[in-house]
């Protein structure tokens, strides 16, 4: 129940209440909640509830929320976010709060909407078996497809951070080195293999000391949130240069996330057991057991992600497919006593399923070139052109058959400069 006006249906119904950085003209940014398809000002909200009676020994939700990150408030921690979206959601619902609340919920078509945290440190990851196993029959023909450590391990590498752009961004065809294997030499231009990776991306909040690690069990004390990332890759800068420290130019001119984060909290009923790791992960990767009812503590996720190129969808792929779980991923990160702070990113890695409809980059799409994707206005594709828009969109189940929205993370393609 709720005195809003919202179908039970809406994938910002109560049940999600993500949250993002806004503002509206001539205002300064600072945090919102997603309602329907208002967003709701909850600085202003917590400050009617701190001027009348004060926060006694809850946090300040109002200092946390006037800021134009959600890092202050990712600072804050686990209880805070309990109390806050308990909070929020007794406002939201009992018909005392409406008159105070309503005139501060705004329009979604009258804010902008900014990158929702100031991104400290961002990782990527690896974590899908069939994206693996694709890319390196593609990179590697010569090699088994994965690499022995790849079952031992959520492999993945540091990125940058401060490129990591709001969706709606555009994103500039990148200039670079590459070396086709049959070139006698490398070349030097605008990289003529621009691709994607579909990805979700988990906002980390609250911090651990420099030699700590976060056990995997408690790893939901530092999972705020979800994102869709979209890990912008020149697969021909890429190709050349990651032989053997990884992943570089290729990958660190843009990476776009969606403006709302899901919290963890409102993906509890999307929680759903991994496909199954053989062999057994080392202890410190190890999830507790999975019961009828509950995926243990190395869930998966219930994500249901769809890619569009120009208008047309071209993959849906499955983040249920994934083979490492964010709490695994967050455990590898910091088992080596590496410190995680408030806005710490990581992508899961390219989303991709078993079969060519769900593969989450146009590498695998068009398996490097040699199979076209045909869009809807009869227009083939291996690579991103300029002027070409990607639009990743995603939902999961909520509580009591509802639907969880992620909204779009979007961008199109500017020529090289
Ligand atoms: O296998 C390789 O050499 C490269 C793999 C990637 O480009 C993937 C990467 O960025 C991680 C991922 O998104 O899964
Ligand atoms: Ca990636
Ligand atoms: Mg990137």
């Amino acid at each position: 129940m709720t005195w809003l006006d919202l179908p039970a249906d809406h994938p910002f119904g109560l049940h999600n209440l993500p949250y993002g950085v806004f503002s509206t003209a001539g205002t300064e940014p600072r945090v919102g909640v997603r309602v329907g398809d208002h967003v709701l000002d909850v600085s202003e909200v917590a400050r009617i509830g701190r001027d009348a009676v004060g926060v006694g020994d809850g946090p300040d939700l109002t200092a946390a929320w006037e800021r134009p990150s959600l890092n202050p408030f990712l600072a804050l921690g686990r209880d805070a976010w309990t109390t806050a979206r308990e909070w929020l959601t007794a406002v939201l619902t009992d018909a005392v709060h409406e008159e105070r609340t309503r005139p501060h919920l705004v329009p979604l078509a009258d804010v902008t909407m900014h990158l929702p945290l100031e991104v400290a440190d961002y990782v990527d990851f690896y974590a899908s078996e069939h994206h693996a196993s694709n890319v390196g029959r593609i990179f590697r023909p010569d090699s088994e497809p994965l690499t022995p450590n790849w079952k031992h391990l959520p492999i993945g590498y540091h990125g940058r951070s401060g490129t990591v752009v709001v969706s709606g961004s555009d994103v500039v065809r990148p200039t670079g080195q590459r070396k086709a294997p049959t070139d006698a030499a490398p070349t030097f231009g605008p990289s003529a293999r621009l691709d994607i990776e579909a990805e979700l991306g988990f906002v980390v909040g609250g911090s651990t000391a420099r030699g700590d690690r976060v056990a995997l069990e408690d790893a939901d004390d530092h999972l705020f949130g979800v994102v869709l990332l979209n890990d912008w890759s020149a697969r021909d800068l890429q190709a050349w240069e990651y032989v053997p420290l990884g992943p570089f130019l290729g990958k660190s001119f843009a990476t776009s996330i969606s403006p709302w984060v899901v919290t963890t909290d409102a993906l509890r009923a999307a929680r759903v057991p991994l496909p199954g790791q053989d062999p057994e992960p080392l202890p410190y990767l190890r999830g507790s057991d999975a019961t009828a009812d509950d995926p243990g503590t190395a869930w998966g996720l219930d994500v249901h992600v769809e890619v569009e190129w120009n208008g047309t969808v071209v993959s849906r792929p499955e983040y249920r497919d994934m083979y490492w779980s964010p709490a695994q991923m967050l455990a590898h990160l910091s088992v080596n006593g590496a410190s995680v702070r408030p806005g710490d990113l990581f992508g899961s890695g390219t989303i991709s399923g078993p079969g060519k409809d769900t593969r989450g980059s146009f590498l695998e799409l068009s398996w490097s070139g040699r199979e076209p994707v045909t869009l809807e206005d009869g227009s083939q594709r291996s690579f991103l052109e300029d002027g070409d828009t990607v639009v990743l969109r995603a939902n999961a189940p909520g509580p009591d058959g509802s639907v969880i929205g992620f909204g779009e993370c979007v961008g199109s393609i500017l020529p090289a400069r």
